[in-house]
């Protein structure tokens, strides 16, 4: 569905903050990408969503395609509207509106009013808490519940493929187990999502398909399964080494899958 291919990506002419990326995700995929502070995961995420120029970034080689189009010359708006929605890091809602401003600013993005309707109903099912806040200044809402206006409000444009930067970065323990159960339920629904977090054990356990990112190179790419059991991964994401044990156990939706060391045989090791 997504494909990047020989991704390279500067700041301000001078940064490089990704060089020679290249990744793919499958249809109805998650791919978790995983990697330490200024590794370029941001940047990933803003490159696919054409809103690096707003960073001072820019793309100086690589392509990016959704189900064979290019995007990577396309503006914002139009990435939208071809349904690549990002929901960046710090969940930024308008907080002096209301939760209903923020979900129909979001509606701005839908490709017609019935995939709007459609969008609004599938929101209010997944965040019953934005109907009973809905006339509240989203300012006045909880890190947790704001993290579900963001997703929400990126939700109401009908999305087919969701990047979500560190969805569950300074929220409670309770909050990160939701959050996760909401990233599974979207997927669900058949949207491919793109999740950027420093929860490693949560997002593998999400996901299908991972990638580490080391100062804008792929360190490692392969299954979930098989990243959570490589001995980098665990030491350097998952705080811990010694035998793999099976991920889909840690978490709420059970969508997972289990680590078995011997899957690390297959693992694509793109630099040593
Ligand atoms: N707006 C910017 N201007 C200049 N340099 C930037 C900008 N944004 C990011 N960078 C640099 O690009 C590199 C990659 O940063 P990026 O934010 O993509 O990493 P990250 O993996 O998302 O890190 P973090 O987890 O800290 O958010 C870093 O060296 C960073 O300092």
């Amino acid at each position: 569905m997504l494909e990047v291919a020989g991704l390279s990506v500067t700041y301000g002419g001078a940064v490089q903050a990704l060089r020679d990326v290249s990744l793919r995700v499958p249809e109805r995929g998650v791919l978790t990408v995983l990697g330490s502070n200024g590794a370029g995961k941001s940047t990933l995420l803003r490159a696919v969503s054409g809103t690096l120029d707003r960073h001072g970034g820019q793309r100086d080689a690589g392509t990016i395609t959704v189900d064979g189009t290019a995007i990577h010359r396309r503006d914002a708006a139009s990435i939208v509207r071809a349904g690549v929605v990002q929901v960046p890091e710090g969940r930024r809602v308008f907080g002096h509106l209301t939760v209903d401003d923020n979900l129909r600013a979001g509606a701005a993005g839908a490709r017609s009013r019935a995939a709007a309707a459609r969008a609004r109903s599938r929101v209010e099912e997944l965040f019953p808490i934005l109907v009973t806040r809905s006339r509240q200044r989203a300012a006045l809402l909880s890190g947790g519940e704001q993290q579900m206006l963001a997703i929400g409000r990126a939700l109401m444009s009908d999305p087919r493929l969701l990047l979500l930067d560190e969805p569950s970065l300074g929220l409670a323990p309770l909050m990160i187990q939701r959050v996760g159960e909401i990233v599974a339920e979207i997927h669900r629904h058949g949207v491919c999502v793109v999740l950027v977090e420093q929860n490693a054990t949560m997002a593998l356990a999400l996901a299908d398909t991972a990638v580490v990112l080391d100062v804008g190179q792929v360190s490692l790419a392969g299954s979930a399964a098989e990243l959570a059991a490589s001995e980098q991964v665990r030491q350097l994401y998952l705080g811990h080494g010694g035998p793999a044990t099976p991920v889909a156990e840690s978490t709420p939706t059970g969508a997972g899958h289990g680590a078995r060391p011997s899957e690390a045989r297959t693992l694509t090791r793109w630099r040593s």
